[in-house]
């Protein structure tokens, strides 16, 4: 092996190369293959007509999240058919029960809806402990950049390419080019990781991580939890980037020291001495590095109809004519239903979404319940407040924050990816405008006409209370 200095990104994928050869995609070793209903289904079907097992069904795992309704009494046992089912959309329940069949003949463990360690494929990995540094991650889903956040490489498949993982465990792949985004200086009191990563989308653009790998650096990434880095690399699909992710260190490990999937005892140790070697040596070289100065940051919101038309809170509607893409801006205003020149913050919402694989996490919950205790949702406003998953809403429960947030008239919720995405019975009817911590804001994205801000859970709870899009500090 080479001893010239060597990136994160480059460290992990070298040591997954199982076969390399000149012009041609490098075959990866896959550690850990996450599978949901909706982009799974096919996969099994090829396997089957071809006659192939699961190849390593201890590296997989699947849960029921996008189709499943989040209705407050769904537990074990919750049918997904028959009378009293939530589940009343009939392709919903088509992919669940497909799902279902194809895990039980494959032996692949499932998570059904109800069942304590159901969530949101990317909320479940890392709370079990399964998602570790150093591993390669895939699963049918763009937002795999998540597990990035402990410093492996988590991307994004289509269909195809979940029945080779399934049937191969490996996955031909082009290396991507390697960016840095070093976030320089400390965020400001009140400026949290998903303002950030809007802000940096803001910045480079829906396209601008076209073909990279991102490794996210940088004293205010440092001091990011792992909630937060998760947040940051959740969205770096929104900047184009094939993955996302920040370096394993003390953060890390402490998050995943004791979690039921993590290595004990020596096998902790050794784990965590080779986690150490990972982070990218001194004088390796990205091909491309962007600068980000933490302390100009403010509280960030979305205004238009992808995750780069995002601006700060205190800014206003911006004119066709001042941005960069003019019609662009003006078909986003349209659907938007805003007039330039508005101050964000006389944005009148109707709907809050606190929840999705973005910001659907523990620390998440309590930053929105931190801000909406003691207060009221404005009349007129609906919230709903949806864990990422059952543990999380276990968990929330014990620290109190149902009562929290129902207390303030806000709707607690089961796990799913519910309003994130209509696919589900959690959507906005036409014209509805929600602040959402969910990652996309594309044009019917939360349901047909409806209209989505992408915000922070501290500015969606601010926002529930006045009404109109706030941030903490305006209560
Ligand atoms: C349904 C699924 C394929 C999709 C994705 O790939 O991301 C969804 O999770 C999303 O967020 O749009
Ligand atoms: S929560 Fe949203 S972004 Fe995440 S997997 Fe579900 S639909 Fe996709």
């Amino acid at each position: 092996m080479s001893s010239a200095p060597r990136t994160l990104a480059e460290k992990i994928w070298d040591a997954h190369v199982v076969r390399s050869a000149q012009g041609e995609p490098d075959l990866l070793f896959i550690d850990l293959h996450l599978v949901h209903e909706v982009t799974s289904a096919q996969a099994f079907d090829g396997l089957r007509a071809a006659g192939r097992k699961v190849r390593r069904p201890d590296l997989t795992l699947a849960t029921e999240d996008h189709n499943v309704p989040t209705n407050p009494g769904i537990g074990p046992g919750t049918p997904i058919e028959g009378p009293g089912t939530p589940v009343t959309d009939p392709v919903s329940r088509i992919q669940l029960e497909t799902l279902r069949r194809n895990a039980d003949e494959f032996g692949v463990r499932l998570h059904p809806m109800g069942d304590p360690g159901q969530g949101i494929v990317h909320v479940i990995g890392p709370q079990m402990g399964i998602t570790q540094p150093g591993m390669t991650i895939v699963c049918g889903d763009s937002h795999t950049s998540t597990h990035g956040a402990f410093g492996a490489i988590a991307f994004g498949i289509g269909t195809s390419e979940v029945e080779h993982v399934l049937a191969t465990q490996a996955l031909p792949q082009i290396k991507p080019k390697t960016m840095a985004i070093n976030v320089e200086g400390a965020l400001p009191d009140g400026v949290t990781a998903k303002d950030l990563i809007l802000a940096i989308i803001g910045q480079i653009g829906t396209g601008g991580g076209q073909g990279y790998i991102v490794e996210y650096r940088g004293e205010a990434v440092r001091n990011l939890s792992m909630e937060g880095r998760m947040t940051v690399c959740n969205m770096s699909i929104e900047a184009g980037a094939r993955a996302g992710l920040v370096a394993p260190d003390e953060t890390t490990f402490e998050y995943l020291k004791g979690r039921p999937n993590a290595p004990q005892g020596a096998d902790w140790d050794a784990a965590v001495e080779y986690w150490k070697s990972l982070p990218t040596d001194e004088g390796a070289v990205f091909d491309h590095e962007v600068t980000i100065d933490a302390s100009t940051l403010s509280p960030y919101v979305t205004w238009g109809t992808n995750p780069g038309q995002a601006l700060p809170l205190g800014a206003a509607v911006p004119a066709p004519g001042d941005t960069e893409d003019p019609n662009g801006t003006e078909r986003a205003l349209t659907y938007m239903g805003l007039t330039a020149g508005t101050p964000l913050r006389q944005i009148q919402v109707d709907t809050v979404f606190v929840g999705s694989c973005t910001n659907g996490r523990i620390e998440d919950l309590r930053a929105a319940a931190d801000v909406i205790k003691g207060r009221q949702v404005a009349s007129g406003v609906r919230m709903l407040v949806v864990p990422g998953s059952m543990q999380v809403r276990a968990q929330a429960e014990a620290e109190g924050l149902n009562e929290v947030f129902t207390a303030a008239g806000a709707e607690w919720r089961s796990a799913g990816c519910s309003m994130c995405l209509g696919m589900n019975p959690d959507t906005l009817k036409p014209g509805e405008r929600s602040a959402s911590t969910s990652n996309r804001n594309f044009e019917g994205r939360q349901g047909k006409g409806g209209r989505t801000h992408l915000v922070s859970p501290a500015v969606a709870a601010a926002t529930a209370v006045t009404g109109r899009l706030a941030a903490p500090a305006d209560l």
